[in-house]
């Protein structure tokens, strides 16, 4: 609701990518989808959305993880990421780090190079970041 603060976000997330341009933006379902598409733009890059299961047709990969609150799984089409493909993971949110793994996990079985997870805001205290090695995760804002 507040464009100015967008504004800024996407700013900030595009001046910590800005060395790079051979990128694929990925956002997690749904308001990674906030944050993705912005970045992609700026960046010159394409955008690709890793779903909620259920949502994408034709052949996809799936990986189930927990979320505090239970389990879901998150999905991806097969041929949405080229083989040896370098792709940033783009979410509002890092908690206890599931979500994100779950896309690791992914970019992993289509074979494409995680360079980095990149998130607006990282729970500390949940120690999400730990759960993602050896992939790194860069915040915006962290909170305990
Ligand atoms: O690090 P984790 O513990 O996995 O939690 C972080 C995830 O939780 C929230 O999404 P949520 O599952 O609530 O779905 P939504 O984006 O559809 O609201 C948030 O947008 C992240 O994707
Ligand atoms: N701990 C948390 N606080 C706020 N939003 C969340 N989404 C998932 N986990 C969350």
């Amino acid at each position: 609701a507040n464009t100015m603060l967008y504004h800024i976000i996407t700013k900030q997330l595009k001046a910590y990518w800005k060395r790079l341009t051979s990128v694929q933006s990925q956002g997690l379902d749904a308001r990674g989808f906030l944050f993705g598409p912005p970045l992609a733009l700026r960046l010159g890059v394409g955008f690709v959305p890793v779903r909620k299961k259920g949502k994408l047709p034709g052949p996809t990969e799936t990986a189930s993880y927990a979320l505090e609150y239970g389990q879901a799984e998150l999905e991806i089409q097969r041929d949405a990421v080229e083989p040896g493909k370098k792709v940033v993971l783009v979410d509002d949110l890092l908690a206890t780090g599931g979500t994100m793994r779950a896309a690791c996990e992914l970019m992993k079985r289509l074979k494409a190079e995680v360079l980095e997870c990149l998130v607006v805001i990282e729970l500390l205290s949940l120690k999400g970041a730990e759960k993602l090695l050896p992939f790194h995760c860069h915040s915006l804002l962290q909170y305990d």
